[in-house]
């Protein structure tokens, strides 16, 4: 069966295909960045013994229709409760993908939540052309909606470390109208561009500063606090050079392994800033 809706306008399934392939570029340009530590890269699986760099491709391609019947749902409409529960039965069918393309293996839970709410938010109706700032707010908006019908009552990680930790997580993260992407990850990826590093290397540079600083459950989750302080202190010293360089990040990939922690919400948020920074570039 075709994802895209027989009733759908040719121009509108077009912009939902392009913005969902961008979506699904953002998740393979964050995954094929090499090194990136405690991730899975194109080098090693990081703290991740049951991951390699053909499982993450694997996981982000089985995703791309999800992204697709994200993007013709919410071609043209605005943040509504309605709209949220659509989105919400689709991103939890891409999780059930997901798992069944990695064989039950959590690769990309978050980005799908992540980049799902900014597909949707980049195609919504608004009489003006979209910035940065405004698809994270119109995505903060769609959300802060409640998941009221498909919500499960399972008790997860992020859950659990929140609770334990007092910190925000996922959820607030686009509650908030993604913070670490729009004041942390765009700007640094931005200013390293300006200071001539390749793209890569920005990137690289974005993922540190947003290591920096973010709460992530999936290192709380696996590390605790004390684990999370020490990979945020190492991230704001390379990232205070403004130089990065392979040994370093080799010797905190191996410290992560040690510790057996990984940035999985940051390298999700990585993808979210690929995806605007590209979304904002295409218009010149
Ligand atoms: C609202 C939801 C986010 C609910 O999420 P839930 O409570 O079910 O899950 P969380 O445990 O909170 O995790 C969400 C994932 O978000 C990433 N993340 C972590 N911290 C942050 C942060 N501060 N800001 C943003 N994002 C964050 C992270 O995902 C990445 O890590 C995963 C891999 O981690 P790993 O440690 O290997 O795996 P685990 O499963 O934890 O197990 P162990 O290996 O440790 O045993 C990987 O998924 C990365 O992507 C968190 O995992 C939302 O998900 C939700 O409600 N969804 C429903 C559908 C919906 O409404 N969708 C709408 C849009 S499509
Ligand atoms: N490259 C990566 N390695 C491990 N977990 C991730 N979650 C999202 N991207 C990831």
């Amino acid at each position: 069966m075709s994802i895209v809706k027989s009733s759908t306008p040719f121009i509108e399934s077009s912009i939902a295909k392009k913005r969902s392939n961008q979506a699904l570029d953002a998740l393979l340009a964050e995954v094929h960045l090499t090194p990136k530590p405690g991730l899975v890269d194109a080098d090693d699986g990081g703290a991740h013994d049951d991951m390699n760099l053909e499982l993450m491709q694997r996981s982000a391609r089985s995703l791309g229709p999800t992204f697709t019947q994200i993007a013709i749902a919410a071609i043209n409409q605005v943040p509504s409760q309605d709209l949220r529960e659509e989105i919400a039965a689709i991103g939890r069918e891409g999780e059930q993908t997901m798992f069944q393309a990695t064989g039950g293996i959590n690769t990309h839970k978050g980005a799908i939540w992540a980049l799902g709410l900014l597909t949707a938010a980049s195609v919504f109706f608004t009489p003006f052309d979209k910035k940065s700032h405004d698809i994270c707010h119109l995505a903060a908006k769609l959300a802060s909606y409640q998941d009221k019908r498909y919500t499960s009552n399972r008790f997860t990680h992020g859950d659990k470390v929140k609770k334990q930790f007092k910190v925000g997580g996922a959820y607030e993260e686009a509650v908030y109208g993604f913070p670490h992407v729009i004041s942390i990850g765009l700007p640094i990826l931005r200013t390293a561009r300006q200071r001539g590093y390749s793209e890569e290397r920005s990137q690289l540079h974005a993922l540190l500063a947003i290591m920096a600083v973010l709460n992530d459950t999936c290192i709380l989750y696996r590390g605790g606090k004390a684990s999370l302080e020490t990979v945020q202190k190492v991230a704001k010293k390379m990232i205070a050079k403004n130089k990065v360089n392979r040994d370093e990040i080799q010797s905190l990939n191996t410290k992560m392994i040690k510790l057996g922690v990984s940035p999985g919400g940051s390298a999700d948020l990585l993808a979210a800033t690929i995806f605007l920074d590209r979304i904002e570039n295409e218009r010149g």
